[in-house]
């Protein structure tokens, strides 16, 4: 099991901020962000899940097209998962024929390109082998994040969050966690925005790493652009004893497979 980064900037600016998306082996993807227009014609057309951690743009973006581009070649629908709030705002605000066509609809309710289906934390799909389990955040929205879990390893994504004692419980109780993938969107000179936003400040980032009793290897993603040498900077100057590294559009983590 295999998870790329497709793309994992807080915004845009340029061939290397790609907004949020992961992709696992060739056919799920976590998120939808404008990462996912790196992929080709073929490599689109293997797409058969998507999980959504929330609503919000930049990790939609790419659903939309990526549903008309592919959906008339394909036999079968293509399912979107995420939580009732976000599947909501999908069906009144995206498609619903005046943002985007409703492709739940067509070419018709028997057999349509789109499927919506809800997903509750802690409620895994074990997809071939591949466990997909979304877990607590805390957004200006309502939102999760993911634990991507291949049996023989794991990998955690916060999602965009501010700090979430559940969160932190959720990360505490997975003892093999070998990556967390975990947001800090904004410098400390921005903290009040970060906090306003329901994001993490790399201080904040900080408090979550030092109240994880788990030990994984730390990627730290979601860099507000005009931010992104400030926030590296006080991030990557963590006093405590977890080694962290950037996220990077491209990177890959092998999970390894099922046992
Ligand atoms: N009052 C606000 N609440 C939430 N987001 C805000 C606000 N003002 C500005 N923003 C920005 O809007 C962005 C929406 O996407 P993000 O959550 O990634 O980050 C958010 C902030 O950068």
């Amino acid at each position: 099991m295999r998870v790329e980064v497709l793309g994992c900037s807080g915004g845009i600016g340029g061939a290397g901020f790609l907004t949020t998306s992961l992709l696992v082996d060739e056919d799920i993807l976590i998120d939808c962000g404008t990462g996912v227009g790196q992929l080709s014609l073929e490599a689109l057309l293997r797409i058969e899940h998507i999980f959504l951690t929330h609503a919000h743009l930049d990790h939609i973006a790419m659903l939309p097209m990526l549903i008309d581009t592919i959906g008339d070649l394909r036999s079968r629908p293509i399912i979107v998962h995420a939580g009732r709030e976000t599947l909501k705002v999908l069906r009144e605000h995206v498609f619903n024929w005046l943002v985007w066509p409703d492709f739940t609809v067509i070419p018709g309710y028997v057999n349509p390109m789109l499927r919506l289906e809800e997903i509750r934390c802690g409620q895994t799909l074990n997809l071939a082998g591949r466990m997909i389990t979304p877990i607590p955040a805390r957004h200006a929205v309502p939102a999760t994040g993911y634990l991507i879990d291949s049996g023989n390893g794991s990998l955690a994504f916060s999602g965009d969050t501010a700090i979430c004692e559940e969160q932190i419980a959720a990360l505490n109780a997975i003892p093999d966690l070998r990556y967390l993938i975990i947001e800090a969107a904004f410098p400390e000179s921005q903290r009040a925005m970060a906090e306003v936003s329901c994001h993490l400040s790399s201080g904040m980032l900080h408090e979550v790493l030092r109240r994880l009793t788990v030990r994984p290897e730390v990627f730290v993603t979601h860099l507000k652009p005009g931010y992104a040498e400030e926030i590296a900077r006080e991030v990557l100057n963590y006093p405590g004893d977890a080694e962290l590294r950037l996220l990077a559009a491209g990177q890959r983590f092998e999970l390894g497979q099922q046992a």
